[in-house]
């Protein structure tokens, strides 16, 4: 892992090349059963470098589950999983982060009586970067420079989540997996991390993100993917799928 400034990145987002289309996650007929249930069935998902892709659908369609494939926390029935050219099937989830893959999951997984910045601190064990620059940068971008010094506790929820997705940042992570990050948060909270995930992308980071939260949806992607009963069910434009009448009978439906 270099010590590179992590607000200079060298793979300049999407956004920034105007055009870049490599293929940085794909799945291949991943399938996971539980039982008698195919929670995932014979997926072929990808996502491409310099994307921010949404994943939603009514729940119990699998979006978890699918996280949790490529994370590593569940081993596939079948089907592989590649990123960044390499098979990470049956690779460790530990193993899969120093590849370059991170993830924030639903509820806040900080250390509640570690201060802010001894919680950033953590991952960065992991790692050779420049702690003293890193932190520095990470607090400023998930606007917790004052808060530095306080205990993890004090913190609101949406405060710590931004620590938890700055605790993932400090890896500097080519994608950043989220489930949910904006759950249970106010309108103001939701859009911090909005904007926190739109600098990040600008700087280069690709994102795949579960989320229910259809204005925060809007607000951070272009493609969207559908999940529904194991299968990809849509994809495309967050417009496009808005439209779409069946979607928003098997989930817009819900929340519309
Ligand atoms: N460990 C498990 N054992 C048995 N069944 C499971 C397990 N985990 C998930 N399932 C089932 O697999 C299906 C998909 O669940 P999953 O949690 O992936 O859906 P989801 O789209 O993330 O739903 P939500 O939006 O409610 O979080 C559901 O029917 C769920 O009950």
């Amino acid at each position: 892992m270099s010590t590179q400034d992590i607000n200079v990145r060298q793979k300049p987002a999407v956004a920034a090349t105007g055009g870049n289309t490599e293929t940085l996650l794909a799945t291949k007929a991943l399938t996971k059963n539980f039982g008698g249930l195919t929670a995932v069935d014979s997926v072929d998902f990808s996502v491409t470098e310099g994307e921010i892709r949404c994943l939603i659908g009514p729940n119990g369609a699998g979006k978890s589950t699918l996280l949790e494939l490529i994370t590593g926390q569940l081993s596939p029935s079948e089907g592989d999983i590649y990123f960044d050219g390499e098979d990470l099937t049956g690779m460790e989830t530990h193993n899969r982060i120093d590849t370059g893959l991170s993830v924030k999951f639903q509820s806040p997984h900080v250390y509640e009586n570690l201060t802010v910045e001894e919680n950033l601190q953590v991952p960065l064990q992991r790692t050779d970067r420049d702690t003293e620059t890193v932190l520095a940068e990470t607090l400023e971008r998930i606007d917790l420079t004052e808060k530095a010094d306080v205990r993890a506790s004090e913190l609101s929820h949406g405060e710590k989540q931004r620590l938890e997705i700055g605790m993932a940042v400090t890896l500097d992570p080519t994608l950043m997996l989220l489930d949910e990050p904006v759950a249970g948060m106010s309108v103001d909270e939701t859009a911090d991390v909005a904007e926190l995930i739109r600098s990040l992308h600008d700087d280069g980071m690709t994102f795949l993100v579960v989320e229910h939260d259809m204005e925060f949806v809007r607000r951070i992607s272009d493609q969207v993917t559908v999940l529904n009963q194991g299968e990809i069910f849509r994809q495309g434009p967050i417009e496009e799928i808005e439209a779409d009448e069946a979607v928003r009978r098997i989930y817009l439906g819900e929340n519309a």
